[in-house]
């Protein structure tokens, strides 16, 4: 196996670099490279994985020319610079890291409130200038002020410690924080009204999202305790800057601090230039800690998918340990097939979807095979559908996936079964892994049978009659189709059979229509796998 490649193309700690190349991976370092967008599509075809800050975009075009990517690496926690179902959509795992510059960032919002408070910024530069002007600068003090925190996540409960720990009050608005988890880190959780009344400190720490844009718009601005002082270190576009600006000119607001802007580089904005407001160039995740913490990170989390097949932190798959990859691995292959069987056969609107595990492999990732086998199910009509993108394409197309995981309740150790429910029929498929770590399938609409997946399969139903192993072989023969192994299985005698049968080559469409023509032939349908 060739070694994979990575491409770093912003500013990642160089740590990194190394971590790439100890585990074997080559590695190329161009920090500025995220900002141009023309050399970035012209090279991305060579990589496997890419690794990036915020400055480099990935666009559905830089997606496009990413012929081999497997994986996106951001060294950070927003991805909102990577068009995700864009990614998805390819097939490529997008993962951040969590929690590496929480801490860091949590810091400069804390920093930023100071900054805001005793006016340090101008008071510098006044001083600096040698003015002196020791009367012009009168703050406020922190103790005992309320803070109100807009997302109460990872960012907002290390801020909410911090000010508590200033002897604040801290409020928090956040519609997925539990009560009990309000109560663990100390915070009186509250509705954004309630808060905007409250505060004497506003600090947001949401993602951007349709519902979290302008969640300080001119109308929530106008409910805010006058004299208020607002920190955004999470994301432009939170904030209604031009509204901002109207109520701090006003003097209804008293200050802000802004660490990000809706159009970054912000080299002009509405913010800029007013006496109360102190801005930095997006620098919350801006410490060696944090960035040596997120490079590291993304660089093991990268090397694990790309040399183990291991996923942590993706936002568009689940979790795969580097201990459970080799596990998983031949039931991801058993559950894609199970999958293409079943889509290889169905020819109407599929409704819904229902997979159950069985025995030992109830016990392993089962969202992940479930994707697997919802690719495969699709991919005969989809094509460019795949493990990472399979859920959400069965989500768009109206499709339910329902998944039941019990204890064995037969004779294999590990049972896979898939059921389709299409707009005319319900047909289950099962499979199993045979010690040898080749799967195999066991179960066809109830019938028993036991046969591998071959490159090249026939299948058929038919009525269980003497004659039809006779007249079928004769077809293949007569056609010069080499038969390889032949499985078969039946309900009852004389009722319904099945034929699975690998042969060696395509099956030509005529063969097929003269199997059709054996009295009792239900179906004859040539299966790849
Ligand atoms: N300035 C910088 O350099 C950095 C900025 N960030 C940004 O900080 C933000 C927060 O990061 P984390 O705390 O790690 O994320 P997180 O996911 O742990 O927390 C986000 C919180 O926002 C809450 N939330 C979601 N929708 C909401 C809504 N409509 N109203 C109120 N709350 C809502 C969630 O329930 C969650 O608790 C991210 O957007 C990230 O991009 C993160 C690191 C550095
Ligand atoms: O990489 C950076 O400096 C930006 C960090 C950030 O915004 C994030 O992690 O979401």
């Amino acid at each position: 196996m060739t070694a994979p490649k990575v491409l770093i193309s912003d500013a990642l700690s160089p740590a990194a670099v190394q971590i790439f190349k100890d585990r074997g991976i080559e590695v190329d370092f161009q920090p500025n490279l995220g900002k141009d967008k023309d050399k970035l599509a012209e090279i991305i075809g060579n990589y496997d994985g890419l690794a990036i800050r915020s400055a480099t975009k990935v666009t559905p075009k830089i997606l496009e020319q990413a012929s081999r990517l497997k994986v996106i690496g951001r060294a950070g926690i927003g991805v909102d610079n990577v068009d995700i179902p864009a990614a998805t959509a390819k097939g490529i795992i997008v993962m951040n890291t969590p929690f590496g510059n929480s801490i860091t960032t949590a810091e400069h919002a804390i920093a930023m409130m100071f900054a805001l408070a005793r006016e340090i910024p101008a008071a510098d530069a006044s001083t600096q200038a040698g003015k002196w002007e020791k009367n012009r600068f009168m703050g406020v003090e922190i103790t005992g002020k309320t803070l109100g925190i807009i997302g109460c996540g990872n960012i907002g409960s290390i801020v909410a410690e911090r000010a508590l720990g200033l002897r604040m009050k801290v409020v928090a608005y956040d519609p997925f924080l539990s009560p009990e988890r309000a109560l663990d880190i100390g915070v009186e959780k509250v509705e954004l009204d309630d808060l905007l009344a409250r505060a004497d400190v506003i600090t947001l720490h949401t993602p951007l999202t349709e519902k979290t844009k302008n969640v300080l718009s001119a109308e929530n601005i106008a409910k805010t305790k006058k004299g208020v002082r607002i920190v955004n270190c999470a994301r432009g576009g939170l904030v209604d800057e031009a509204a901002l600006r109207k109520a701090l000119d006003e003097g209804h607001v008293a200050g802000a601090a802004f660490d990000v802007f809706t159009i970054e580089p912000a080299t002009e904005n509405p913010l800029f230039g007013h006496p109360n407001v102190v801005c930095t160039p997006h620098l919350g995740a801006a410490t060696t800690e944090a960035q040596e913490n997120v490079a590291l990170q993304v660089a093991e989390q990268m090397s694990d998918y790309l040399l183990r097949g291991a996923i942590s932190n993706a936002v568009n798959f689940p979790s795969i340990t580097a201990e459970e990859a080799p596990k998983l691995k031949p039931f991801i292959a058993l559950a894609e097939k199970l999958g293409s069987f079943a889509g290889q056969l169905t020819e109407t609107g599929m409704k819904s979807v229902h997979i159950t595990y069985e025995g030992t492999v109830a016990h392993l990732n089962t969202r992940a095979l479930s994707s697997a086998a919802i690719a495969g199910l699709l991919r005969p009509i989809l094509q460019d559908v795949n493990v990472v993108s399979a859920p959400v394409v069965a989500k768009e197309r109206g499709i339910v996936v329902e998944e039941t995981v019990r204890e064995a309740e037969h004779d294999y150790d590990a049972l896979v079964t898939l059921t389709v429910v299409t707009e005319r029929q319900t047909r289950s498929v099962a499979g199993t892994v045979f010690a040898n770590g080749k799967p195999r399938i066991v179960n066809i609409k109830g019938i028993t049978v036991d046969a591998e997946f071959a490159p090249s399969m026939i299948y058929v139903t038919n009525e269980d009659k003497p004659g039809f192993i006779g007249r079928f072989a004769g077809i293949l023969g007569n056609a010069g189709v080499n038969i390889a192994t032949f499985a078969l299985g039946r309900d009852a005698p004389g009722g319904s059979a099945i034929a699975l049968v690998e042969v060696d080559g395509e099956v030509p469409a005529k063969v097929l229509e003269d199997i059709q023509t054996i009295p009792g032939v239900k179906q004859a349908k040539a299966l790849t796998f």
